[in-house]
């Protein structure tokens, strides 16, 4: 989304307490805030707990002035009579959320066209379970040290402890004593136990622990990117550079600047949960570990998190996009680290791309944003070449390092024997790196063994009983299962359609089968799978990497985990066993999407001083995102994809917003449909696609039909859906959902 859509933002200064009434906002599924009556003075921002029906429910006093563009905002909420007004039961002893935050969950029920209170849901997902608990440190005494005989041990924890109160935990860690002898030194009287300032146990990274010597491109680049800091005011930077240039360590002097002049920084990754070496490089950069925030993290550490944002103390928060909605006191940067990833967009409930709302949430905190990739969204590519972003370049991989070889494999040619999938050319090539001592790995963007199960005498095929979709085997678990709903049933002896035995055939590979396969090939070779089932937690992630690092591995077999921006110095060979895997469906961004993941794996090879290469497997060689992997020359294909684009106004030329129906039977959906597409807007500028049915027509058990609104750039898709929904009601099991950008097409 282009940062000229927002306007100048108003303040709303003004204290709630109106006439004795506040507007609040629940977090559930209404047009806005509900008015109470309050006897007590509040603030906007201040959580409450008001009735609701016969329950008690918590909200967030909120705005009466909204900060949403009037075009955008949602229609306001008629007032209620005085008469039945009722009261704010209390106030709650927490943090309030700030105005910015405020704004924020305006801005993104605004734009996504989702209800406030459902993106005020997410933003209170843990605040207000809170008890507010004081959690006890340790702080010195009065006492004269020379009445207590002091050993090493003690005198070190004396040594970690400063003027603000110290938990067990920090101390034990800075002292390297024992939780015991910090018992026992209490119980000489020089210490004793104090309430810790919230955020206490958040170390301070320390802007110049360890900087590296950059070279001149990185550090013309860093020098772009730190004055940017130093402006304090919104703008946003695209960093792009191949695979291995030192992205990271030249945004790291962003964030260095940023530290300096005291304000919080917020980064986002696309899979947090799987950014160990991230967060290890960081440690080395700046000393200690940034904090966190993502789905796994439990609920202490969550919580003690959300304080430590909101009081400032926690200066680098590393997250997931729902980081986007933690309290920022001061955020002086953001940085959306490998900006292409469609993993950025939430899908389910509020449906929001984490990287526009950075830019949003950038721009309500005046502060600067920085995009980074090496393979830029067309988004992003298309805002910096209208002058909208600012563009940084590295040319070339830090310490000489050349960008690997990329070899097209054509199948049509010199393809596997029946059977098989890796071709003789890539069973030489992994051999040969693997004689040499070095790491070689295996692409294939499919987990399980087999995508289909297909009976050889009367051609059934195992089918999901809730979705149109196949069930994939998956054979280690003995099973064959959804990847959409979950539905799972063991692999039956005979076909479920004739009745036959032993007549059920795998088709096409997984990566398991392609493990199966490399077994064989390579006997002697140290083989590592990289799924999302063979790698359940962080820390088996992390294992994995060791292993990987530490050379006890000679071959990574991995599905897209293996994607990821991984420096992993010994590997010099990147197979790919299924280049065209992403070309099919028809999808919008198909093309860009499989350019982007391909390029990122291959980016693997190569890294330090052994120069590394590629081998892409296609029955498609010629295809335009093959020649661009092959050439390096993505310039030339950003050129085809735009001039395929535009002329149709798809985005980034245009605008889209999607529409699913759903409903429990066909008929429901089909009918709801019909009537949408009745009264579907009629207008220059603007075209609707549909109704159809989904690709996946049944998910779940439901029968989905989609439309498309297409409009051209200067037309805002918000007030025209707004506008068309509001002829029509889904009635029974029918819904509507809206998703506003869509990237799913499915
Ligand atoms: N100036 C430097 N001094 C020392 N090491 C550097 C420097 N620049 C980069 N490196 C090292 O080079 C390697 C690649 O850098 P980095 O991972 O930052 O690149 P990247 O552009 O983010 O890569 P990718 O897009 O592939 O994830 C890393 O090990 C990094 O520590
Ligand atoms: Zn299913």
């Amino acid at each position: 989304m282009a940062p000229e859509s927002l306007s100048p933002q108003k303040q709303s200064a003004e204290t709630s307490t109106h006439d004795g009434r506040v507007p609040v906002l629940l977090p559930l599924p209404f047009a806005g805030a509900f008015e109470y009556r309050s006897a007590i003075a509040l603030q906007p921002g201040d959580i409450v707990a008001v009735p609701l029906g016969r329950k008690d429910i918590f909200g967030c006093v909120w705005d009466r002035e909204s900060t949403v563009p009037a075009y955008m905002a949602p229609p306001p909420v008629p007032p209620v009579d005085e008469r039945r007004l009722k009261a704010v039961i209390r106030r709650l002893e927490v943090s309030p959320l700030p105005q910015e935050l405020r704004h924020f969950i305006e801005w993104v029920a605004a734009y996504t066209l989702n209800p406030p209170g459902l993106v005020l849901a997410t933003a209170l997902k843990q605040h207000t379970q809170l008890p507010p608990k004081a959690v006890l440190g340790w702080v010195r005494t009065e006492k004269p040290l020379d009445d207590v005989r002091l050993t090493p041990a003690r005198q070190s924890v004396l040594q970690a402890l400063g003027d603000e109160p110290k938990s067990s935990a920090f101390l034990a860690h800075e002292s390297g004593a024992s939780t015991a002898v910090i018992r026992g030194l209490a119980g000489t009287g020089l210490i004793k136990e104090a309430p810790l300032l919230v955020g206490a146990s958040f170390a301070q990274p320390q802007p110049d622990y360890a900087q590296p010597a950059l070279s001149e491109e990185q550090e013309d680049v860093a020098q772009g990117l730190r004055s940017m800091v130093a402006a304090e005011r919104f703008a946003v930077a695209l960093l792009e550079g191949v695979t291995g240039s030192g992205k990271t360590e030249v945004y790291f002097e962003a964030v260095a600047a940023c530290l300096r002049r005291g304000q919080q920084v917020l980064v986002l990754l696309p899979e947090i949960a799987l950014s160990t070496q991230w967060t290890e490089r960081f440690r080395r950069r700046f000393g200690v570990e940034p904090a966190l925030w993502h789905s796994d993290l439990g609920q202490k550490r969550r919580r003690e998190t959300w304080f430590a944002v909101a009081d400032g103390s926690a200066k680098v928060i590393v997250g997931a996009r729902s980081a986007l909605f933690l309290p920022f006191e001061t955020i002086g940067l953001i940085i959306v680290d490998e900006e292409h990833e469609t993993s950025f967009k939430q899908e389910e409930g509020v449906t929001y791309h984490g990287r526009d709302m950075a830019v949003v949430r950038g721009r309500l905190a005046k502060a600067p944003v920085i995009l980074v990739s090496a393979t830029p969204s067309l988004e992003t590519l298309a805002n910096a070449d209208a002058g909208r972003y600012q563009h940084f370049l590295l040319t070339s991989r830090h310490g000489g390092a050349r960008l690997p070889d990329v070899t097209l494999l054509d199948l049509r040619e010199d393809g596997p024997a029946r059977g098989q999938f890796l071709a003789p050319r890539l069973c030489a090539a992994v051999k040969e790196t693997l004689a040499a001592g070095e790491q070689a790995m295996l692409f294939l963007n499919r987990r399980g063994y087999a995508p289909l199960t297909l009976c050889r005498t009367c051609g059934h095929r195992m089918q999901c009983p809730n979705c149109t979709t196949w069930l994939v085997e998956h054979r280690n678990r003995g099973i064959l299962t959804c990847h959409h709903c979950g539905h799972t049933e063991g692999i039956p002896k005979a076909c479920p359609e004739c009745d036959q035995e032993e007549t059920l055939v795998p088709i096409g590979p997984g990566i398991e089968r392609v493990t199966e396969e490399a077994r064989e090939c390579f006997p002697e070779a140290r083989i590592l799978v990289m799924s999302s089932d063979t790698l359940g937690s962080a820390a088996a992630t992390a294992e994995a990497v060791r292993q990987i690092t530490d050379g006890e591995v000679d071959l990574i077999i991995g599905t897209q985990i293996v994607a990821k921006g991984w420096h992993f110095p010994r590997l010099t060979l990147v197979g790919v066993v299924d280049s065209d895997l992403g070309l099919g469906g028809g999808d919008l961004r198909a093309a860009e999407r499989t350019v982007q993941l391909l390029h990122q794996v291959a980016g693997r090879a190569g890294r330090a001083e052994r120069p590394g290469r590629v081998m892409l497997q296609s029955y498609v060689t010629e295809h335009p995102v093959m020649e661009a992997l092959a050439s390096h020359d993505f310039e030339a294909f950003i050129e085809q994809e735009t001039a395929q684009r535009k002329p149709g106004f798809w985005p980034p030329y245009g605008r889209l917003a999607a529409l699913i129906i759903s409903a429990d039977s066909a008929d429901v959906a089909d009918s709801l449909a019909a009537e949408i597409a009745r009264v579907a807007p009629v207008q220059d500028g603007i075209q609707v696609l549909g109704p159809a049915p989904a690709p996946l027509s049944v998910l779940r058990g439901r029968h989905r039909r989609r439309l498309l609104l297409k409009t051209v750039r200067g037309l805002a898709v918000q007030p025209i859906v707004r506008d068309w929904l509001s002829h029509v009601k889904a009635k029974g099991s029918a819904r509507i959902d809206v998703d506003v950008d869509p990237i799913s097409f499915l």
